[in-house]
């Protein structure tokens, strides 16, 4: 999964001058939109940045690319029959004519959020980034490249310190490349950051997780294996879980080239398909070094009280809280609280004392906005805020 982005100095074409923008209010509209390109747009990650997108205050959609069987269609017609989201296809997107993913093509963008299948992603995404193009891959290739910042904008935006490095090694002016994390790593690390932040390191963590179906894309899971059922395996999942947690909930190495991962920190992860639309459950069991370990009391209110950068910087999309902590019994559920902060806040739930390790809980994130599209905005609204846009 470890790929190298070689060497990509070589050849820049010339973009036109990015617009005036302002790193000083970060929350209110600028004063010129950011064009922005949406590559695999015809897909349910592509569905929900065009939905999010909508009359966003920083950022208009410019440029939309698919495969060539997308490819001269006005959007409405390539997604016609793939477009599942509640909302409709917003009109000044609709007739866009779907590109191929080829950097001349995304000339008017700054920006290219990127919800591509990870069969063609590798490829696509390191020409945009040759083409000095600011990239926010959901896709797993480039996760664990070691100069590439693995972010989840409610917990490490830090490790945007590492961007003027990879940029001096990559040879570009304007560009980089984020990537945001596997979608149920992305749920878990929230309270994990949480709780590391207010109680010290980690040394256990074991999580079993129960997955949406538009987790796998569309048309995803066929309907025969899924419906009244469970599927005890997804292809890759545990490893992704295992290993991305690592990076993202460790640090910056000092001079600012790398990232200094968590291998003391050990994560099992097992995973499950189950017949829900939108929105990853995960029960999680949590042992701290610290001993003895907090209270239940303490963890709870940690959990309540943690705020990130994100937060703090005031983005658009940053939620209230980045976790809620339900009382309920028997919460949080997808049907009810997927949408909690917009679908940008983690629901936790059943916080108890854990026989085995030191406490146990259950969690909710939406998929595909805090484990996607969501947090690549939210990445985006960052990089700006931090004047890197
Ligand atoms: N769904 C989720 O909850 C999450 C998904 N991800 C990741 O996000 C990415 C997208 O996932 P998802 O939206 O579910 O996938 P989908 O299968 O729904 O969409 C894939 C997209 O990639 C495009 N595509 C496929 N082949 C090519 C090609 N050769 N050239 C250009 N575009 C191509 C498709 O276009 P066309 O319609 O023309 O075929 C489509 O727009 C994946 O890498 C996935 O792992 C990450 C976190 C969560
Ligand atoms: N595998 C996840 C979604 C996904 O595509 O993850 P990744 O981007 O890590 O491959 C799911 O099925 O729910």
């Amino acid at each position: 999964m470890t790929c190298a982005l070689g060497n990509l100095g070589a050849d820049l074409p010339q973009l036109r001058p990015s617009p005036k923008m302002s790193s000083s209010a970060p929350n209110t509209p600028l004063a010129e939109k950011i064009p922005v390109g949406i590559l695999g747009a015809t897909g349910t990650v592509g569905q929900r940045f065009i939905q999010l997108l909508e009359g966003h205050p920083y950022f208009v959609v410019a440029a939309v690319g698919a495969s060539a069987r997308s490819a001269g269609k006005a959007y409405k017609d390539a997604a016609a029959r793939s477009w599942k989201q509640i909302t409709v296809i917003p009109a000044d997107v609709a007739s866009l004519i779907v590109q191929t993913c080829e950097p001349e093509n995304f000339k008017n963008c700054r920006i290219v959020f990127s919800g591509l299948d990870s069969d063609v992603a590798g490829d696509i995404e390191s020409a945009f980034l040759k083409a000095d193009f600011a990239v926010f891959s959901n896709a797993k290739n480039y996760r664990m490249d070691p100069i590439v910042p693995l972010i989840v904008p409610l917990v490490n935006t830090s490790h945007f310190d590492v961007i003027a490095h990879q940029r001096k090694v990559h040879g570009l002016s304007k560009g980089f490349i984020i990537t945001n994390a596997n979608c149920s790593t992305t749920g878990l690390v929230v309270p994990l950051k949480a709780l590391q932040d207010a109680f010290g390191p980690l040394s256990r963590v074991v999580v079993t997780t129960m997955q949406a179906i538009s987790g796998a894309g569309y048309p995803g899971v066929p309907s025969l294996d899924i419906l009244g059922n469970v599927v005890p395996y997804i292809s890759g999942e545990e490893e992704k879980i295992e290993i991305e947690c690592s990076k993202i909930l460790g640090g910056v190495t000092a001079d600012l080239t790398g990232f200094s991962n968590l291998p003391e920190m050990k994560v099992s992860a097992s995973c499950n398909r189950v017949p829900v639309i939108d929105g990853h459950m995960e029960s999680v069991m949590v042992e701290f070094q610290k001993c003895p370990a907090p209270s239940i009391e303490q963890i709870i209110e940690a959990l309540q009280s943690y705020t990130s950068d994100a937060q703090k910087l005031g983005v658009p999309s940053a939620p209230e809280h980045a976790v809620v902590v339900m009382k309920e019994a028997d919460r949080p559920q997808p049907r009810m609280d997927i949408m909690i902060g917009n679908g940008n806040t983690v629901a936790v739930g059943r916080v108890r004392k854990c026989n085995i390790f030191d406490v146990k809980f259950s969690l909710l994130s939406h998929n595909t906005i805090l484990g996607a599209a969501g947090s690549s905005i939210m990445n985006a609204e960052v990089a700006v805020a931090k004047g890197l846009i």
